[in-house]
């Protein structure tokens, strides 16, 4: 293997999308990400990398030989191979030469060719197990910009991490000797609807760049899948259109947030027109986690070392001047007084607020740092869950009075699980849904919805439970859920341990 190789990894490209239909900025230049230069900036880091990698294996080849004499030849031999061919230099002198004399215009030609490769060649649905394969090839076949958008967190993304790493803590406690045959994944009551399971697709902006047909193939899947969708407010339709897209009785809820005080005003009449013309509408989440857009550096940097001179377009998600309204209680009371359609507050952080939504009348919460785009260092949602559920019912209010819900980190249908057991009504998710419409389009949302059916099923009759509702705190220990950061690391272990294979490129 070439260090050439390995230093090349993830290309770029041109994206080929249209951005938003409406309401958002135009990206039709597809200028902002027109990002192609990877390779040179991966270029630009081979010089300083080289004589560190070379250090860092030959070091691994000198411990390897010291302590395990008989498999070292074999190993170090593998791994000299590696150098040769790097300290050599031909090959990487070659590919230098070429790159000096491709132009800027035939480096784009040449990495969206190889992008486009990597499209037509991606693995069949059929070799996707779960949803960290959808990841995978999203990031494969996405261009270097639009992977930076979605998958950035905020400053240096511990909440994104912790969202993630907090179900790790969690451990199960499973009865045994049940008869699970007919256990089913059916959600409890939801705003008066119910659905095949209790995890909907969350609000996201950017899904023109992830599919020419955007959302629509999230209403699509979420309606074949009978799972809600979280109708975003910044939906590249317009929402009459868009809901004419939905099945007749499919029900969903709506993402909503404000930029002026004149947006404001008018939420009366907009929550008006969705009573009269849209019923399956079952709530209204409005965002309260929006004084001010997160630092969203890696989506940054990523696109400033594509193209310094970008400016426009997407770079207007991560800027600090886009300017939401900066709500607060007495907004939201309000709100809440001027619709019949329950309010959802999205995005809050911490178990006295959700006292305080209950206590204003609302209909629920969505705890949710914003999938780690927002304020780096908020808690993990599934903590503040456990926590929160506690704090309500003993101010004496009734779980069906007040629905929670989280998003953020969720990925197996085990996550979903141990989320109903802290006392979530449903779970959102929203990259695994992004990734699967950018790799596989609406046949990719409903395989990933379906993966997290049956890994929810499978997982509830291990546990020994048949429906949702015997899913409580004693189905689980949450003893080290509080201990934030922490991993252990069995060396001899995952020295022995394979990685589980990607799914196979066809060529
Ligand atoms: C690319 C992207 C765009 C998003 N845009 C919005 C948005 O416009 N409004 C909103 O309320 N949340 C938005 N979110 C946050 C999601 O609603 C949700 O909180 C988050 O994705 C959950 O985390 P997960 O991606 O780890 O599942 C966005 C998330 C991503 C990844």
């Amino acid at each position: 293997m070439k260090l050439s190789y390995l230093l090349k990894g993830v290309k770029s490209a041109r994206v080929t999308g249209v951005f938003p239909r409406r309401g958002l900025p135009s990206c039709n230049s597809h200028k902002c990400l027109s990002t192609v230069s990877t390779a040179s900036y991966h270029g630009k880091q081979r010089a300083s990398y080289l004589p560190y990698l070379i250090l860092g294996v030959s070091a691994f080849v000198v411990a390897s030989h010291q302590t395990v004499q008989n498999d070292t030849k074999r190993k170090s031999n593998r791994r000299i191979i590696v150098i040769e061919d790097d300290v050599d230099g031909e090959d990487e002198d070659e590919d230098e030469d070429n790159e000096e004399e491709e132009t800027s215009e035939e480096r784009e030609e040449r990495l969206e060719q190889e992008r486009q490769d990597r499209i037509k060649n991606k693995p069949p649905l059929s070799q996707i197990f779960n949803i960290s394969d959808f990841e995978f090839v999203a990031k494969q076949v996405l261009p270097p910009g639009t992977w930076g958008y979605y998958s950035t967190g905020s400053d240096d993304e511990f909440t994104l991490r912790e969202n993630h790493y907090a179900f790790g803590r969690i451990f199960f406690r499973p009865k045994c000797l049940v008869d699970v045959t007919k256990a089913s994944t059916e959600s409890g009551d939801i705003f008066g609807a119910t659905f095949d399971a209790p995890f909907y697709c969350t609000a996201f902006a950017g899904s023109p760049m992830a599919h020419p047909d955007a959302e629509k193939n999230l209403i699509l899947a979420a309606g074949n899948e009978k799972i809600p969708y979280l109708v975003p407010i910044q939906c590249s339709y317009p929402l009459d259109t868009f809901m004419s897209f939905a099945k007749p009785d499919q029900e969903n809820f709506h993402q909503l947030h404000f930029y002026t005080e004149e947006q404001l005003e008018n939420a009366p009449a907009y929550f008006k027109n969705i009573e009269d013309n849209y019923p399956n509408i079952k709530a209204f989440f409005i965002n309260v986690d929006l004084p001010c857009l997160g630092n969203r550096e890696k989506d940054s940097k990523i696109r400033a070392a594509l193209d310094p001179s970008v400016n426009d377009g997407l770079s207007v998600f991560a800027a600090p001047t886009i300017k939401y309204l900066n709500l607060t209680w007495t907004d939201m009371e309000k709100l809440k007084n001027s619709t019949k359609i329950p309010i959802v507050l999205k995005g809050v952080l911490r178990k006295e607020d959700v006292l305080k939504a209950a206590e204003l009348g609302l209909g629920g919460c969505l705890l949710s740092n914003h999938g780690g785009r927002q304020l780096d260092f908020a808690m993990p949602p599934i903590e503040i869950l456990a926590q929160s559920r506690k704090l309500l019912r003993e101010n004496g209010v009734k779980d069906e009075d007040f629905k929670m819900f989280i998003d953020g980190g969720i990925r197996r249908g085990s996550d979903i699980i141990k989320a109903l057991c802290l006392g979530a009504d449903a779970v959102g998710l929203g990259r695994p849904f992004l990734y699967a419409m950018a790799s596989y389009g609406q046949p990719g949302v409903e395989r990933a919805m379906q993966l997290l059916k049956e890994e929810m099923l499978r997982d509830m009759k291990l546990l020994g439970v048949n429906s949702v509702k015997e899913l409580n705190e004693d189905m689980v220990d949450i003893e080290s859920l509080k201990f934030k950061g922490i991993s252990s690391s069995d060396i001899l272990y995952n020295s022995n341990y394979t990685n589980m294979p990607p799914p196979p490129f066809t060529k």
